[in-house]
């Protein structure tokens, strides 16, 4: 996998973070023995096997992390290693109903194993206790409340299982169940919800094309063929504000150009645009460009995906001017195919920087003497990726050639600019893109959208300027945050998919990013997992959807079982760095082209500059690495003038801070974010009268802990995702890893959210590289996280462990090997330090 045997290698079992289980049920044959017999008193006709399996699982998960019978505070547990009595008596009660301790001894914390006789033995094994009383260790009887009182004590459940639910409601469960403390101590929000706001007028859009009073693509300057094109071909009546401000300066005017707009306002016709009119403007009654006019005009883009992108719209762009060529040098193909490319002559050549660089070097029939535009699309992205050094070696190296304009003979040459002119373009104007600014441009105009024109009524403020480094997301994105414990992290997200997609047309697309690829792979698997119907429910759901699966895509593009329903089949298809380009790209278009709903699982590989038309939700599962790679996340949905929804996934407790982190980054601060808990999800989704959602809800996990804990391979999966997932969560940037902070994440809660019931040190996954955090290393991590900002500044470890991690996820969309194999050295020469993770 992508971030496999990169990134902190380190064996969770060792770190700090984790306590330390206490079940100490004598020698390793006692148990296994205990065991036995345990199985043996099972009422006939259950799954005996899984059944004590899972009181031994789900008793290894909880202990150690909570007192699983309800005997602690419902408040967020510690996460310092606990040699307590409720760790003990938890190990206590699964070692005792999983017959795993000598009849008559417990065993209380660590090392104190207390004998007790027939009086003071639990009351789950010698049936004598009053209800609602449990006696510990032969002395002090301790009360729960209803709430907090096991089922096995208020006599619901059968011997030998377990239900540690709070839900008094809960329904009893059958012989050989377990129903799993999916509700029990939680921690809860430290945020005070407000009520919810009264409906507000929806906002206007604010990168929707602009009205023809207001505009048109031939008041800006354009022909009418280019116009006439955009409008019946295209669709496109009228410019976007960021169209309308570039187009008219850069068909007139030669100066360098700074092209900043909120992600779906247009920019790439922005530019595209202006280039095509003054190409087409060449031609004469005598003579017209074509192929062998020679080149003027690059785009460097970061991705591959995103060059194809462009290059399909600038395709389309051409079809009213096909004397007019582009073409792309990607990778992904042979140099030599792509030689032969550029020797047939093309007026419009979209790169990578990586690949670029290399034809510049070697291929002569490059020649770029008359190239008179510079792009450079996605800016802070091409910074990101490491490019610094290849963009700064093609300015210098086509600035060195000077401009000729042979072979133009009858064109007219007064159409072309008169100098080079480079643009940049981003979404955001971020220290990376000042730099790559200051690289590339010289007296750069600022091009921004003038909103204020659109609407006559807002007046700019003295704070405009200011603002500009504020998020400017889409003003109609509805944005909303939900605060979900880390146990109930998997049953939100399906609650929240399935009521998406309960109807047919309230929501056809949606993208739900997870941080690292092992996590996406687990997830895909399980929310297409095939499910055991009902006759009936089968017959309804025989024909199912339609996939338009290929060889590229049958392990890509799956039914989403998890949240279909009878009258709407969704489809999940996943995407990330790790999976071959052909793959992605097959994948990426068939989720472009679906008719039907459907549902993309995603790394951030997904986030930057794609244009998949009518995604209407985008969930941030996982929380974003930067406040930057949120933006352009949200950016997908709300596109050209669109509603779309947003909403992130956050803990209680440290994480939601970042609730203010995002709300001041945003141009007008908390109004756009909602507030949601994971109840109010959780009952929406799962339905019900009262509190059933709550048994629907632990029926769901229950059953999917069971999928992963009876398949060798989906229990790989599901630990390697859990792993995965908190190696990505120690390189949020250093000055977020206070509220991302990894001494707090509940390891044994997250467990659950992976249908894991393995404790957390146990999950081991082959595969995984077992360099291990020294005590010195953790204790050096742990003070660095503690200093935040200050070490940020100072030596930005997490800064390169981050990009490190980015670029192991996207490295096969770049550039191909040769580009892959250039930024890995170069990250290893800046990591060349000893560094906290072990990186090599
Ligand atoms: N004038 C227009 N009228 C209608 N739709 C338009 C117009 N211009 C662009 N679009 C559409 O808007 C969408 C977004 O365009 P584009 O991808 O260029 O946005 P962007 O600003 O580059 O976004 P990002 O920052 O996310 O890369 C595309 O689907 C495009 O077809």
């Amino acid at each position: 996998m992508a971030d496999d045997g990169m990134l902190m290698n380190f064996e969770i079992g060792d770190a700090p973070l984790i306590t330390k289980p206490s079940i100490q049920g004598g020698r390793w044959k006692d148990r296994l023995a205990a065991k036995r017999e345990a199985r043996q008193r099972l009422p006939n006709g259950t799954n005996q096997q899984s059944h004590t399996r899972e009181i031994f699982q789900e008793k290894q998960h909880e202990t150690g992390v909570e007192d699983y019978v309800g005997l602690g505070s419902s408040a967020r547990p510690a996460k310092r290693q606990r040699v307590d009595h409720n760790a003990g008596r938890s190990a206590n009660t699964a070692a005792v109903v999983s017959g795993k301790l000598p009849s008559g001894s417990i065993n209380i914390g660590e090392s104190r194993t207390t004998k007790f006789d027939d009086d003071t033995r639990p009351a789950f094994v010698s049936g004598k206790l009053p209800l609602g009383s449990i006696k510990n260790g032969g002395s002090k009887a301790t009360k729960f409340n209803d709430d907090a009182r096991p089922a096995f004590v208020s006599g619901k459940l059968p011997p030998g299982s377990i239900n540690t639910n709070r839900n008094k409601d809960a329904p009893s469960a059958k012989p050989g169940q377990v129903i799993s403390s999916l509700f029990t101590f939680n921690p809860s929000s430290k945020t005070t919800f407000d009520e919810p706001l009264e409906e507000v007028e929806p906002a206007k859009p604010s990168n929707a094309p602009l009205t023809e009073e207001m505009a048109t693509f031939t008041n800006l300057g354009l022909s009418r063929r280019l116009a006439a094109h955009l409008s019946t071909k295209m669709d496109m009546k009228a410019p976007t504000a960021i169209q309308k401000a570039a187009i008219s300066q850069m068909v007139k005017d030669d100066s360098d150009a700074f092209i900043q707009a909120e992600t779906g306002s247009g920019k790439t016709l922005a530019y595209l645009l202006p280039i095509v009119e003054r190409l087409l403007s060449m031609s004469s009654k005598d003579a017209q460009v074509h192929r062998d006019s020679g080149l003027f005009a690059i785009v460097l883009a970061p991705t591959r995906e995103l060059c194809k992108q462009i290059a399909t719209v600038l395709e389309k762009l051409l079809r009213c001017a096909p004397w007019i060529v582009g073409t792309t040098v990607i990778g992904g193909e042979s140099k030599q195919s792509e030689k032969a490319r550029l020797r047939k002559g093309v007026n419009i050549l979209i790169a990578t920087p990586g690949r670029l660089a290399d034809h510049l070097d070697n291929t002569e029939v490059l020649v770029v003497n008359k190239v008179r535009w510079l792009v450079l699309d996605e800016g802070d992205r091409l910074m990101e990726l490491g490019f610094e050094e290849e963009i700064k070696g093609i300015v210098e190296k086509i600035g060195r050639r000077p401009l000729i304009s042979h072979n133009l003979k009858g064109l007219d040459l007064k159409a072309l600019p008169s100098r080079r002119v480079t643009v940049l373009c981003s979404a955001t104007m971020k220290m990376n893109v000042q730099r790559l600014g200051e690289i590339s441009l010289k007296d750069a105009v600022h091009i921004k959208a003038d909103l204020t024109e659109e609407d006559p009524a807002k007046e700019t403020t003295a704070d405009d300027e200011v603002d500009d480094n504020k998020f400017s997301a889409p003003a109609q994105l509805k944005q909303a945050y939900a605060v979900v414990p880390a146990k109930l992290r998997l049953v939100t997200l399906t609650s929240i998919l399935k009521r998406a997609f309960a109807r047919r047309g309230s929501v056809m697309k949606a993208i739900v990013f997870i941080s690292c690829a092992d996590s996406v792979d687990f997830h895909f698997s399980l929310f297409s997992r095939p499910l055991e119907l009902s006759a009936e429910d089968a017959e309804a759901t025989k024909e199912g959807p339609v996939i338009a699966r290929t060889e590229l895509t049958k392990d890509t593009i799956a039914h989403g079982t998890a949240f279909s329903s009878k009258t709407n089949s969704v489809i999940i298809h996943k995407l990330h760095g790790s999976l071959a380009q052909n793959i992605r790209t097959a994948t990426l278009k068939a989720f472009t082209q679906s008719v039907e709903p459907c549902v993309l699982v995603c790394t951030d590989v997904a986030s930057r500059g794609l244009d998949l038309p009518n995604v209407d939700y985008v969930i941030e599962y996982d929380p974003p690495f930067s406040a930057d790679d949120h933006l352009h996340r949200v950016g997908r949905t709300a596109r050209a003038g669109k509603d779309g929804r947003a909403l992130i996934f956050l803990l209680p407790g440290d994480e939601e801070e970042y609730v203010s982190i995002l709300a001041s980054g945003y141009k007008d601060g908390k109004k756009s974010l909602t507030p949601h808990t994971a109840e109010d999800l959780l009952r929406k989704g799962f339905g019900g009268t009262g509190r059933e959602w709550e048994e629907r809800a632990t029926e769901w996990q229950l059953e999917v802990e069971r999928w992963a804990m009876d398949s060798p391979k989906y229990l790989e999966m599901a630990r390697r995702g859990y792993q995965s997932h908190i190696r990505a969560y120690a390189t949020h940037v250093a000055n977020e890893r206070h509220i991302f902070n990894m001494q707090t994440l509940h390891l044994g809660h997250l467990a659950k959210a992976f249908a894991l019931r393995d404790k957390p040190g146990s999950i081991k996954v082959p595969g995984l590289r077992p360099a291990k955090m020294t005590k010195a290393d953790r204790s050096v991590a742990a003070r660095k996280a503690k200093r935040g900002d200050a070490e940020e500044d100072k030596a930005p470890e997490g800064e390169r462990v981050r990009k490190q991690r980015k670029m192991d996820l996207d490295l096969p969309s770049v550039d191909g090997n040769d580009a892959a194999r250039r930024m890995k050295k170069k990250m290893k020469e800046h990591m060349s330090v000893a560094s906290e993770f072990n990186i090599g």
